[in-house]
């Protein structure tokens, strides 16, 4: 139900409109005053969702109180009653921030009409407001899950560099949550309010990148038939969230720097170039100087970049974080599907710490809501979990304890051999055994 007040000296006006509001007015509500002042104090103690004002009150102008309205009831629209004829007033009542204007006793039939229109938009600008206090709490840094010193460390360093203009380069592997800080850093930013624009640069071929990127001219290739925008021209204002940058094609590239340099660009088949405002937020799993090495990454684009570089932690190096990021995948998870609140077996967490986690986060997260589904009961035990994971841990069939000195045998062997990329004769050295040693508990451990 809307509410409306009607704010007017003349009583017989403030019945009349509130009985064409009473008949033909469904679902509003009608509140009355008959001067500014008690307007005030019932602005001040109810939601009041659209006023009619008139202009001349004994206490004041209607035209002038539009901002005290505004200020105490930020949603409100305000429609004004002009006196007959009088244009100038009304043409002062928009200027002013009215939605609309009346005029007294001549407009009986549009009052409903106008009613409708400007609580829609009452209705409409509160739910895009819920929907961005959602979306802010959602990517707030305090939704980061996690309380190991280096992720404390990249949080805090995130804060710091958020409300500044300056690009940032997130590095880390996949799935440590490069996209969930860049979300982070631009909410906590001026630009929270404007767009964040994310787009993957590994899953377009060069040609689509660019046009997907900076947009195109109608008649610049076949098949482009009208304009269309870029993503970079959605973000302005906003943010641009270049994820995976280091599969860039190197020319793409430039245009890349010319666009952080001057904020210009050009759109595919125009000769005139545009211009924007946008902060760029770049990420990669890459270890660009090796790209800068062979000839795939541009140099001053990785120096224009890396002005503020964050290294994501991966989460092995994490593993501390672990029981926290499991139990709330677990719990939102089963609440999503409608199952029970679920506890996690001791065993189960101990044994998602000791696993590798190459996809962190998200291969953490599919895990666990896979556990979730298949679990028989309210406790995740080992056998929730699948096999790949129990296999590599050297989980026997029979359930043996994962802290039996075997398993953590395996497991140190298995982090060394992946550290040296499975070169046996470097694995075997760095352990300090011999390679027959190393080839026996291979096959003891069936890490082949
Ligand atoms: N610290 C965290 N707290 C809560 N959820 C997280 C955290 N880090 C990552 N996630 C979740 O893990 C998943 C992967 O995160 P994200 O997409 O940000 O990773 P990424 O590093 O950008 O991955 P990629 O390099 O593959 O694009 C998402 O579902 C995200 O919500």
């Amino acid at each position: 139900m809307s509410k409306v007040l009607i704010i007017d000296d003349e009583q017989k006006l403030r019945q009349l409109v509130g009985r064409i509001i009473g008949v033909e007015g469904e679902g509003f509500q009608v509140l009355e005053a008959e001067s500014l002042k008690s307007a005030r104090t019932i602005l001040k103690q109810q939601d009041v969702d659209v006023v009619l004002c008139d202009v001349k009150l004994p206490d004041g102008s209607g035209l002038h109180f539009i901002e005290t309205i505004k200020q105490l009831q930020p949603f409100s629209e305000v429609i004004l009653f002009t006196a007959f004829g009088n244009i100038p007033d009304g043409v002062s009542a928009i200027k002013s921030g009215a939605f609309d204007y009346l005029t007294k006793g001549d407009d009986n039939q549009k009052i409903i009409p106008l009613l409708h229109r400007a609580s829609e938009k009452v209705t409409l600008a509160k739910r895009v407001a819920q929907l961005e206090a959602k979306a802010f709490k959602k990517y707030a840094f305090e939704n980061i899950l996690g309380s190991a010193p280096l992720l404390l460390k990249a949080i805090e360093l995130s804060k710091k560099v958020a409300p500044l203009e300056t690009s940032v380069l997130l590095l880390g592997e996949t799935g440590t949550g490069k996209e969930v800080f860049a979300n982070a850093i631009h909410f906590a930013s001026q630009r929270q309010n404007r767009n964040f624009v994310a787009i993957n640069c590994s899953a377009f071929s060069r040609e689509l990148l660019e046009s997907e990127l900076f947009g195109y001219r109608a008649g610049a290739f076949t098949g482009a038939l009208a304009d269309k925008k870029g993503l970079v021209e959605e973000a302005d204002k906003g943010t641009l969230f270049l994820d995976e940058i280091g599969e860039m094609a190197i020319d793409l590239q430039a245009k890349l720097l010319r666009l952080l340099e001057s904020g210009e660009y050009l759109k595919i088949g125009d000769t005139r170039v545009s211009k924007v405002d946008i902060r760029v937020i770049a990420a990669t799993n890459r270890i660009l100087e090796t790209e800068i090495d062979n000839g795939h990454f541009r140099p001053d684009l990785y120096y224009r970049l890396s002005t503020f570089q964050l290294r994501l932690p991966a989460l092995r190096e994490r593993a501390g974080d672990i029981p926290q990021l499991a139990n709330v995948f677990a719990q939102s998870f089963a609440m999503k599907i409608g199952r029970k609140e679920l506890t996690l077996s001791k065993a189960y967490v101990e044994h998602l710490q000791l696993y590798n986690w190459k996809g962190n986060v998200r291969e953490l997260k599919n895990v666990v809501e896979r556990s979730v589904i298949t679990a028989p009961g309210n406790e995740l035990q080992i056998e929730d979990l699948p096999q790949e994971i129990t296999h590599l841990m050297g989980q026997t069939a029979s359930g043996s304890s994962i802290f039996s000195l075997a398993a953590m045998e395996r497991a140190h062997i298995r982090k060394v051999w992946d550290l040296t990329g499975g070169n046996k004769t470097e694995t075997a050295r760095l352990l300090e055994i011999g390679l027959s040693t190393l080839y026996r508990k291979l096959e003891e451990y069936g890490l082949k």
